[in-house]
């Protein structure tokens, strides 16, 4: 069941990278609810990760402003903002970006000492996720050493060891291939229907199947917005992938 609680509110929400080239995203009022599996799609071009940058403060707008988690962002301190950061929210990268001379255990623990001083209550923690990733025994392993799909996982670890609120996604299957994406994507649901927030953004029609609501940018504004019942393990992806088709091909995809 999704509650209708705002976790993210913009208004007037306003990206330009130069002046020149006027905004990228047009004065956005948008909000994103509690428990929701969000998918953000649209044109390659439609500002899709610039919206996800903003929304997850990585990146600052240009106008408007952003409140997350009940705190308006474009008022915060840098220090207030780097503890949202490190306790609140998560980022998933196409690119995966695990620190390539640490181990698998150590690109999680890294992350969780930044938060929790109880070593030992991080190291359980990455333990635990390492196992239920299937991952434990490559722990003293290095990035290079694994698949991109393990990689990807550790990814998700990392992102989980200070148990986010939200967790962003910026095409996390999209340098996988099916197989290794479809688990990333089982992985991503079994986080949300164990109640936390995600929201991704995706080209990939079979990985927008697990939204429970799509939001479609174009030319930096919504156009669209669809919303469908919880994706369940048991549950029929073509019949949720056909929809999104229609609802996205409606809207000039
Ligand atoms: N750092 C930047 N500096 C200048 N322009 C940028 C920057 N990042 C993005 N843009 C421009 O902003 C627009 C939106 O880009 P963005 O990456 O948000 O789109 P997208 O919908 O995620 O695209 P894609 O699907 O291709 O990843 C594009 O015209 C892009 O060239």
């Amino acid at each position: 069941m999704i509650s209708i609680e705002a976790i993210i509110q913009t208004h007037g929400l306003c990206k330009a990278y130069n002046s020149s080239e006027g905004n990228v995203l047009k004065d956005l009022d948008l909000e994103i609810y509690k428990g929701d599996f969000t998918v953000i799609m649209g044109r390659s071009g439609s500002g899709k990760s610039t919206l996800l940058y903003l929304l997850s403060v990585m990146d600052y707008c240009t106008a408007g402003n952003i409140n997350l988690l009940g705190k308006d962002m474009t008022k915060e301190s840098q220090k207030s903002l780097a503890k949202i950061h490190r306790e609140s929210i998560s980022f998933v990268f196409q690119g995966i970006n695990l620190l390539p001379d640490l181990t698998l255990f150590e690109n999680i623990v890294f992350c969780g000492y930044a938060v929790n001083k109880d070593k030992a209550a991080v190291a359980q923690k990455a333990e635990e996720l390492l196992k239920l990733f299937e991952l434990w025994d490559k722990r003293k392993s290095y990035p290079s050493e694994v698949s991109g799909g393990q990689q990807q996982m550790v990814a998700i670890a990392r992102a989980l060891i200070n148990d986010p609120e939200i967790i962003f996604a910026d095409e996390p299957t999209g340098a996988l291939n099916g197989a290794v994406g479809q688990d990333v994507l089982d992985t991503l649901s079994r986080l949300n229907a164990e109640g936390r927030s995600i929201i991704m953004v995706t080209h990939d029609l079979n990985a927008a199947a697990r939204a429970s609501r799509m939001l479609y940018l174009r030319d930096g504004s919504i156009s669209g917005e669809l919303r469908l019942e919880p994706y369940q393990a048991t549950g029929d992806l073509k019949e949720r992938t056909t929809r999104i088709f229609d609802f996205v091909e409606n809207l000039g995809w």
